[in-house]
């Protein structure tokens, strides 16, 4: 894949996310603004304002699509999808099918967000990535702050506003997404960028240990933090939607399958099958995206045809 990143606005061909001992090291993100409803942060929450600019393929841009269709806020804020395939200059925009070009900024690359974003960034080139069109920056490019504003800031635009951070579950669920991240979320990437045998046991171990433990979890309650759908379940959802066609083989997460654990499943299709989540998953630009950008894990980019999974079978959660 592109391991390039930014370093004072130029483009290098480093990979600088992994340590001495072969780990994969997440760097953290840059833009962190806030958009209030109020606009005392300086981003007022308003339609026609901001643009997302996503990749199907990715699990955190995928959180911010499923908030932006969940609060119906798909009028207010645009949306551009980048080309699955990553090239050796990053990510870029095309006219393949599901791609959407940047009608906001005209960029062909998404580099050239970040640079007029900040000329002198340093950092790597990702989605999802929050735009502002007034002031003409990015407001933020964390999915699980992206994902927050659209749920909570937006209020008076979002149709319907169901609320998916309540005020008494909002201690449960930032400690349910921060229990979730390193082991599952960024697990799977911890496992699959692995460059050695030891970095690649300790994080595969770490994510099934914790599998099994929610799906403990979810054979008493029907989410992950009770009986409501909350931000924390999309933070889950997209990584266990990946799972058995990417995950299990492209990232050698392969001590179970999804498909294994009943409850683990079975919240998978109650959550794809949530109105508005289908139309936001793709699993042609999710299979190619991973197989062909990830040369590092995959060199001769071969997409396999399987696994045949059907997400629109019935589930059995209403049992919760
Ligand atoms: N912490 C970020 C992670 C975003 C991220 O790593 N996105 C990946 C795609 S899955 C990306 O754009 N990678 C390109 C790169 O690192 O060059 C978030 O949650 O928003």
């Amino acid at each position: 894949m592109a391991l390039g990143m930014m370093v004072d606005g130029k483009w290098t061909t480093e990979w600088t996310e992994r340590d001495q001992t072969g780990k994969f090291n997440r760097m953290p993100t840059k833009f962190r603004h806030w958009i209030t409803a109020d606009g005392a942060s300086g981003f007022k929450a308003e339609a026609g304002r901001y643009h997302l600019y996503i990749s199907l393929a990715c699990p955190w841009a995928h959180r911010t699509l499923i908030m932006r269709q969940l609060k119906g806020l798909d009028a207010a804020i645009g949306l551009s999808i980048v080309d699955p395939i990553l090239t050796d200059k990053g990510w870029g925009f095309s006219d393949a099918p599901g791609a959407i070009p940047d009608s906001v900024n005209h960029a062909q690359s998404l580099q050239e967000i970040y640079v007029k974003g900040d000329e002198h960034y340093t950092g790597r080139i990702t989605v999802p990535v929050l735009w502002d069109k007034q002031t003409q920056t990015i407001v933020n490019n964390e999915s699980r702050e992206i994902i927050r504003m659209f749920d909570t800031e937006f209020g008076a635009i979002a149709k319907p506003n169901t609320d998916f951070y309540p005020q008494a579950l909002r201690e449960t669920i930032d400690q349910t997404i921060d229990a979730i991240y390193m082991p599952i979320n960024n697990g799977v990437y911890r496992s699959g960028f692995a460059t050695s045998q030891a970095a690649y046991n300790e994080a595969v171990t770490e994510l099934f240990e914790n599998l099994d433990r929610w799906e403990t979890v979810l054979g008493q309650q029907r989410y992950l933090c009770g009986s409501q759908l909350t931000e924390a379940d999309i933070c889950m959802f997209t990584t266990l939607l990946r799972f058995d066609a990417v995950y299990h083989g492209h990232f050698k997460c392969n001590l179970k399958r999804i498909i294994d654990y009943p409850n683990l499943w079975n919240y998978l299709k109650e959550i794809y099958q949530y109105p508005g989540i289908k139309a936001t998953c793709n699993l042609d630009h999710i299979k190619r995206h991973y197989y062909m950008s990830q040369t590092q894990v995959n060199p001769n980019r071969i997409v396999p045809k399987g696994p045949i999974i059907n997400f629109d079978e019935p589930h059995d959660r209403a049992r919760l």
